[in-house]
């Protein structure tokens, strides 16, 4: 919910599901493939903000030879997602928030990606758990904002800043304030 530092991309996403969903009833799962920036945004927020930072470290079996350099049999390799995701080199204004970046990109589509986008790792060890990450999470911040207003505690953008370990945290816990949708409030509270 740092989407509250966005108010631009908050309305964008609440037009895109009241478009799609309308005010008569709840986000369902079945509504997640139609709803493309729902899917921008949450990537967006996984390559500023990889839950993962670092992967998982892996050991090599044999020795390889990886963009020239070598390593030998034995070597603990771990790749850092966080500045990949961050590097000017790929990355056009990499620190900055938008989720439009990934509109056009195929969903899936690893070559697409330019294995620059990594925040499940790709390749055999890569997480099982991507397409249930998405579903769970899609619903979860697209229901949030579909039925409520969302705003920051005062003028102050809220704090974004992480801290350090092997899973990413927020510095300070996120303090937002809303409000129930005036035009939803008779479906939640039949809820
Ligand atoms: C936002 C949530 C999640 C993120 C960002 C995430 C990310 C990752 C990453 C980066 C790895 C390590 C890949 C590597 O470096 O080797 C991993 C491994 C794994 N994840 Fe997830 N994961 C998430 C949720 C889940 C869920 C919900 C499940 C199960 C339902 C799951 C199951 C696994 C398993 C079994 C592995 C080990 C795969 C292997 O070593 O072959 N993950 N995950």
């Amino acid at each position: 919910m740092g989407n509250v530092n966005h108010p631009q991309v908050l309305e964008k996403l609440r037009k895109e599901i009241d478009c799609h969903v309308g005010h008569g009833r709840l986000l369902r799962e079945s509504d997640i493939p139609k709803l493309p920036y729902l899917r921008c945004v949450i990537n967006e927020t996984l390559r500023l903000y990889p839950i993962a930072p670092l992967l998982l470290p892996h050991l090599s079996s044999e020795g390889c030879t990886v963009g020239g350099y070598h390593s030998p049999r034995g070597t603990t390799l771990m790749v850092n997602a966080w500045a990949t995701h961050r590097d000017p080199k790929v990355w056009d204004e990499p620190t900055r928030f938008k989720p439009e970046r990934f509109e056009g990109m195929i969903d899936g589509d690893r070559e697409g990606f330019n294995f620059k986008f990594i925040p499940f790792r790709v390749g055999r060890r890569a997480c099982p758990g991507e397409g249930m990450v998405f579903r769970t999470v899609s619903l979860a911040v697209g229901m949030l904002i579909h039925c409520f207003d969302w705003e920051r505690v005062g003028r102050e953008l809220v704090d974004m800043g992480q801290g350090f370990g092997i899973t990413l945290s927020k510095n300070r816990p996120l303090e937002a304030v809303c409000y129930p949708r005036r035009t939803l409030i008779d479906l939640l509270t039949r809820l």
